[in-house]
């Protein structure tokens, strides 16, 4: 919405308010003659009456025109940070005229002067232009600020990224990185935070793919809901059969029709339970399946965000919090709903004037509730967040309990947990204390209504001007009513509980990963040539400190690079990008002249393989393990690479053999045997380039030598690249690159590099026999 069209509605908002009102008063008296003497009649200040002078809705108007001022001033004063906090006065201002707009159309019914149309005019206008103007701030007014919040957005974007260009980093590096990357997720998990219809939309398209099971479930509802929507009346005509009317006949009918309908409800009910809670678990299974789908097609740099812990507790406590409550709150509504627009009918026909009298508190209820909706929703996110740090410590303490075991770090890990639980437990109670709360002032505001409905019913059944029978019948309806309304307002907290635990999913699952590592379709044989040209490198959480500064490299196919040098300078983070766990900002990796990210995923990564220094088993057996992503693996390729990678030797020994268990994370085997598995897992593939990476350098002298045999075994016809620290392992390299902040310093061989004494890696290896270990660095 442009400017000038915004400018107009406000404009045309004031027009319509002031001329709407001011024409009203022209109609006080009876027909449709406009005259314009009832105009000056209504500003004879010293007639007035409450009862019959529409005085109070030019009051009305005056002040909403003064708040539309005040909103103007302070938008061209650039306070609408200010107005939008303030809102919620604009709001009540708005209940503020619906309330008077009624009192005064009881007032004037009071008198008997309802036949003039001025007071259906003024009333209908009053509501809907107080109504109206806290919608017009909202989305005339106060949209531009958004804009200019976004403006601001992209001028700091663009200063930041001129930063980058210009190399300027911040001063505290790493420090300084850190936190600006984690602000960095938080800012884009709120720019992508979509707006709570598209979000409920989402949720509700996730529920609707069991539409079928949901749409017997509501239909079922449909019928019940009819079918409840008489017994009101049937109680009435029971209770006058036998109070009033005193015929046994009657009550007889009128409490057969009464079973009838009880027993047809409760057979749609338990039809209806039954459909509902299968198209539930299924929702929820597909929920959890979805978001698991989602997670695994994240890029790696995802993982380096979002904790395991917090992932987990997304999968199995978020997920199913939406599966479950959904449906029920549609339920919920739907039932309710039927019961607010079939019984206000019903209401509206027993007595007019006892119907909008009792409505008269309604808008003060929704405004309290939609604010502690919000607010809710708030608190039901960062309860979630804080379940799932909690989590994350269990995780976390779990897995490494040999850790904490060994560094005696069970208080401390104790005190963290309870730390992090009474976090949990501060904003849970936030939540309870601010329901409890709401449940009182919902109960006060029922009870202003009761009083209303039996004093103003009394009273105009006193005055004849409303049957007995219709009062009885109103006060059926009026508590059914009750009921539907209590059950409506804490339906909206359990509501916005759940959007606020569906926030992360549906960002999961919404999420686009940087790299798509599905985009290659090539297949071409590889040989084993690699290339990396002026690569650059930035780790996503950090985008501030480059890693890789231009690299150069090229690796002949069959020959064995190994890549040296301080560490924390980029070997690693060199071997992670020809793996693709991240795609470099400026340059190309090839393989055999392809651009990696060209190949198709499955298989490259049949062509590269990587042996890491702490290599991830999987719980299974051994078998499970070296066939781990070969499903037309057989027992002859593993059999043959066991044997190669040193495997078999250990594996012969166990009493199940290959079916030995490996536990988690490979818990119950050796850092070698883990190594060695590893190494047979990558080797089954056959690949034509393997990456070691520091393979060896956990192991003692034996384990080691049994490694690096099988590795020497495995090195022949592939190019291998090995980042190692030990001497033994680089020295019969054919060429050996030394990694120096993020760029190749050196390179060549062994003998070669030795004859440069002020070398880097000359330095090193004189230092290493210096220092007579048989590490390098
Ligand atoms: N996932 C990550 N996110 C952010 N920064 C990272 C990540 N992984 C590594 N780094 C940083 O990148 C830099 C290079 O790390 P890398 O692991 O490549 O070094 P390296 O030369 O292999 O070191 P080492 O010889 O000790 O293994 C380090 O400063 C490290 O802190």
């Amino acid at each position: 919405m442009g400017p000038l069209l915004r400018k107009i509605l406000m404009l045309l908002h004031f027009v319509l308010d002031i001329s709407i009102t001011i024409c009203s008063l022209g109609f006080y008296s009876p027909g449709w003659n406009f005259n314009i003497d009832d105009i000056w009649k209504t500003f004879h200040f010293s007639h007035y009456s409450y009862w019959e002078t529409p005085l109070d809705y030019v009051l009305l108007c005056i002040l909403r025109q003064v708040s539309l001022l005040i909103a103007i001033i302070l938008i061209r004063r650039g306070k609408s940070k200010k107005l939008r906090s303030w809102m919620w006065i604009y709001d009540s201002l708005g209940i503020l005229g619906y309330i008077v707009a009624v009192l005064k159309l009881l007032a004037f019914d009071e008198t008997g002067t309802m036949s003039f149309p001025g007071i259906y005019m003024s009333t209908g206008s009053s509501i809907f232009l107080s109504f109206s103007l806290p919608l017009a701030i909202r989305h005339t007014l106060l949209i531009k600020e958004t804009e200019e919040v976004g403006y601001e957005r992209l001028q700091s974007e663009s200063r930041e990224a001129t930063n980058v260009e210009n190399g300027s980093t911040p001063s505290n590096g790493t420090a300084s990185a850190s936190t600006s990357s984690e602000s960095n997720t938080e800012n884009n998990e709120e720019e992508n935070r979509l707006p709570l219809s598209k979000h409920i939309w989402q949720i509700v398209k996730l529920c609707g793919k069991q539409w079928k099971w949901f749409t017997v479930a509501y239909s079922l509802l449909l019928i019940d809901c009819i079918l409840n929507l008489w017994i009101p009346a049937l109680y009435s005509k029971m209770m006058s059969a036998a109070i009033q009317i005193k015929s046994f006949d009657v009550l007889k009918k009128a409490c057969l029709h009464f079973a009838v309908i009880q027993f047809s409800e409760a057979t749609c009910n338990t039809i209806r339970y039954i459909c509902m809670q299968y198209a539930e678990r299924l929702t929820a299974r597909n929920i959890r399946v979805g978001l698991f789908k989602a997670i695994l097609h994240q890029d790696i740099s995802f993982f380096d965000e979002n904790k395991t812990g917090q992932l987990m507790s997304r999968i199995t406590h978020d997920a199913e919090s939406i599966s479950n409550s959904l449906p029920t709150y549609i339920e919920t509504t739907i039932r309710n709903l039927f019961m607010i627009f079939g019984s206000a009918p019903i209401m509206f026909c027993c007595s007019w004037q006892l119907s909008i009298s009792t409505f008269i508190t309604f808008p003060i209820t929704l405004l309290v509730t939609k604010y502690y909706g919000l607010y809710v929703e708030k608190l039901s996110e960062e309860e979630n967040d804080a379940t799932a740090v909690s989590n994350e410590t269990v995780e976390e303490v779990v897995s490494g309990i040999r850790t904490v075991r060994s560094f005696a770090a069970e208080k401390m890990e104790y005190m963290r947990y309870t730390r992090n639980t009474d976090a949990w437990f501060k904003i849970s109670t936030k939540t309870v204390v601010l329901g409890t709360f709401y449940n009182y002032f919902f109960a006060m505001m029922w009870t202003i209504k009761d009083v209303v409905v039996y004093l103003y019913g009394g009273y105009l059944t006193l005055h004849g001007r409303m049957a007995p029978e219709a009062l009885l019948t109103y006060a059926f309806y009026h508590w059914r009513l009750h009921g539907a309304l209590n059950e409506f307002s804490s339906l909206f907290s359990a509501v916005m509980k759940t959007i606020g635990s569906s926030r992360k999913v549906i960002h999961i699952m919404n999420r686009i990963p940087e790299l798509d590592y599905e985009a290659g379709t090539e297949t071409p044989e590889v040989v084993g040539n690699i290339i990396f040209e002026d690569i650059e490198f930035a780790y996503p959480t950090r985008r501030t400190t480059n890693i890789l500064n231009g690299i150069n490299l090229s690796i002949e196919p069959g020959k064995t690079v190994a890549l040296v040098g301080p560490s924390g300078n980029g070997k690693s983070t060199l071997v992670g990008l020809l793996q693709q766990f991240y795609a470099p900002q400026s340059g190309r990796i090839l393989l055999d002249g392809t651009p990696i990210q060209q190949i198709d995923h499955h298989h490259y990564h049949t062509k590269i393989a990587l042996v890491a220094q702490e290599p991830t088993l999987f719980s299974g057996t051994i078998r499970e393990n070296i066939l781990y992503g070969m499903e037309d693996g057989t027992d002859d390729d593993m059999m043959k690479v066991s044997e190669m990678a040193n495997v078999h030797e250990f594996v012969s020994k166990m009493e199940k053999g290959y079916d030995t268990e490996c536990g988690e994370k490979g818990v119950q085997m050796s850092g070698g045997q883990k190594q060695r598995i590893a190494i047979a897992r990558a080797l089954i593939r056959n690949p034509r380039v393997l990456i070691l990476d520091e393979a060896t350098s956990a192991l003692d002298a034996e384990s080691e030598s049994m490694v690096q045999e099988a590795l020497n075994r495995c090195a022949k016809e592939r190019t291998v690249i090995v980042i190692a620290h030990r001497l033994s392992t680089v020295r019969s390299a054919d060429r050996i690159a030394v990694i120096e902040k993020g760029n190749v310093t050196e390179i060549g061989n062994h003998d070669e590099l030795m004859k440069n004494q002020d070398g880097v890696y000359y330095k090193m290896v004189q230092k290493q026999l210096g220092a007579r270990t048989v590490d390098f660095f």
